[in-house]
């Protein structure tokens, strides 16, 4: 099976990179979109980033065999009460939330009996809203699907190739080994660029002007990172706590560790961890999995 009539809840930078996508496939994918934020839907239709952008969430997914929410984490529970009437019976609904198994609960508990499968493309950027998409922004990312138990095997086959077709590499796996793997890979480096930005920003022997004059080097890199969307980044925190929590303890120690080896003048000790984390970044490059984007990457970039 494949899915003819996709609808997007949420017209921001994800979702409005699915409907890009979806509008260059060339599979005739009808797409449908809505977003609460009526200005969001101006610049929606103004951009295409969907056929037809409606004006109320049950019609925008009326008739769809696919629905993917694509709002904030913690906006997915209401997002989801706001369609429950008018879903079709035999429709599958996705979403792409940064963490996974407090959606799955809520979208279970909103939608009984409807067939959940969450996903989480693990793509993106600093920026958000209805012009930040670009419909190439999945091409050779990976995207995780994590099916409930009992998911039907042939929608959750129909999913995969939905996002294979957008370009992405996808993997499947269980919610909770999601949120743990995440909060390492993605979420507590979100959480350390926005306390190094933040502690720069602070200090009283560094004025903002030398923080912005010397920033041309790795701290620019965290600035990248600590300019996404507070409300994401929020939602993210307050939704996978248990296992940044799990994560960050883990961290601590290790930071505790390289704290007391600059304290004891331990040079042994830092030159064996920053050689094993050079070959790791050495690796994921042999492997081609740095960022393809033709922009990033580099320390220029915006
Ligand atoms: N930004 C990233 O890098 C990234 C990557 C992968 C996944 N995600 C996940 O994708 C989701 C969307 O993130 P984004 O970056 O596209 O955010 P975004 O801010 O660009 O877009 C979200 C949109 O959802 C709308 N919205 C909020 N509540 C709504 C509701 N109840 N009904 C309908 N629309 C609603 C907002 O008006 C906004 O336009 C989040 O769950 C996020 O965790 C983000
Ligand atoms: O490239 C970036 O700007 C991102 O932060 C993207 C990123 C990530 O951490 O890799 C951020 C959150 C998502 O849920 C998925 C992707």
């Amino acid at each position: 099976m494949s899915f003819r009539r996709v609808a997007i809840i949420g017209l921001g930078l994800i979702g409005g990179s699915i409907g890009l996508a979806l509008r260059d496939d060339g599979l005739g994918t009808v797409t449908t979109g809505y977003d609460a934020d009526p200005a969001v839907r101006v610049r929606a239709r103004a951009r295409g980033l969907v056929d037809h952008v409606c004006d109320d969430p049950g019609e925008a997914v009326r008739g769809a065999d696919l629905v993917i929410l694509c709002v904030p984490v913690g906006a997915m529970r209401d997002a989801a009460a706001a369609i429950a009437a008018d879903l079709s019976p035999h429709c599958v609904i996705s979403d792409v939330g940064s963490s996974k198994r407090t959606i799955t609960d809520a979208l279970t508990d909103a939608l009984p009996g409807f067939e959940i499968i969450p996903a989480h493309p693990v793509a993106g950027t600093e920026h958000s809203g209805p012009d930040a998409g670009f419909a190439t922004l999945f091409n050779q990312r990976w995207c995780i699907i994590t099916p409930p138990p009992g998911a039907n095997p042939a929608k959750v086959a129909a999913l995969v190739d939905f996002w294979e077709s957008l370009g992405a590499m996808v993997e499947t796996m269980d919610a909770d080994h999601h949120d743990r793997v995440l909060a390492v890979t993605s979420h507590i480096p979100h959480l350390i660029a926005y306390t190094i930005v933040g502690t720069a920003s602070d200090m009283e022997t560094v004025t903002r002007s030398e923080v912005i004059k010397y920033s041309a080097g790795g701290f620019r890199d965290f600035t990248r990172i600590a300019a996404s969307d507070p409300t994401m980044w929020r939602d993210v925190f307050l939704h996978n706590r248990d296992a940044v929590l799990e994560m960050l303890d883990t961290f601590l120690t290790d930071l505790a560790l390289m704290r007391e080896a600059i304290r004891a003048g331990d040079g042994q000790m830092m030159f064996d961890t920053f050689s094993r984390t050079r070959a790791i970044r050495r690796s994921i490059v042999a492997l081609g999995q740095d960022d393809p984007r033709p922009d990033f990457g580099r320390s220029d970039h915006k």
